[in-house]
């Protein structure tokens, strides 16, 4: 990490661990750092350490790295994300950025989708919710779900004031990812997909013993 450099923000639980590790590396490197979150959760978290200074993309519309967790990686380091209903602004972040470094724990290292974690978040226009949870079912089979909020009645609502839908696919099934991916975005409501095809350019698994395992290119 260099001075001065502009530094995107996924969310979730793995990314508290690299804010924390970014934080240290500010103060006892003197860098600055400009960080770009790319939810409430990361901004909150980002400010509750004086050292990282927070900005936008209007101000700052170019990242040098995002680093960003995930919910699975399969064998050509595709991404399933949005667990934490946080998708859409993470995927606009990592498209501006550079370099995608992704951290995750090792059970989340798997060859094809469904291993460990069995469903694709999208992010949904409210009023579009009930055709596309239709429309997904007899594309591509499996069982779309609209996400209940935890202590709040009703759907839960994202950042940008959407739904979201659950897709439990069909793990039997041999998707071609990038193809469902482009389908999905096409359906009118459908804000963005939990389908990060090919975005990663590296992605550091952990091991419950502390060690690291990574994947995808040296150079980083
Ligand atoms: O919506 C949440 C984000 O996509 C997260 O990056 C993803 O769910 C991984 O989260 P965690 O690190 O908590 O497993």
């Amino acid at each position: 990490m260099q001075d001065n450099q502009v530094v995107g923000i996924g969310s979730g639980s793995t990314i508290e661990y690299a804010i924390r590790r970014l934080n240290e590396r500010v103060i006892n490197e003197n860098l600055k750092t400009i960080c770009i979150p790319s939810s409430y959760q990361a901004l909150r978290s980002l400010q509750s350490f004086e050292s990282l200074q927070i900005s936008t993309l209007d101000r700052n519309p170019e990242a040098y790295v995002a680093i960003d967790g995930a919910d699975e990686v399969d064998g050509d380091m595709n991404l399933i994300k949005g667990g934490g209903g946080c998708l859409t602004q993470e995927k606009i972040v990592i498209s501006c950025a550079k370099k995608v470094v992704i951290i995750a724990d090792y059970r989340k290292d798997v060859q094809k989708f469904g291993q460990s974690f069995n469903f694709i978040p999208i992010e949904v226009i409210p009023m579009a919710q009930r055709p596309v949870l239709e429309k997904i079912s007899k594309m591509f089979g499996g069982k779309p779900v609209l996400r209940e909020a935890k202590q709040k009645a009703g759907p839960l609502v994202t950042d940008n004031g959407n739904f979201i839908i659950d897709w439990f696919f069909d793990k039997d099934k041999d998707y071609d990812w990038n193809e469902v991916n482009i389908s999905l975005s096409l359906i009118p409501g459908i804000v963005e997909t939990g389908l990060f095809i090919q975005t990663a350019h590296k992605v550091f698994f952990g091991a419950a013993d502390g060690n690291v395992t990574s994947r995808g290119n040296d150079k980083l």
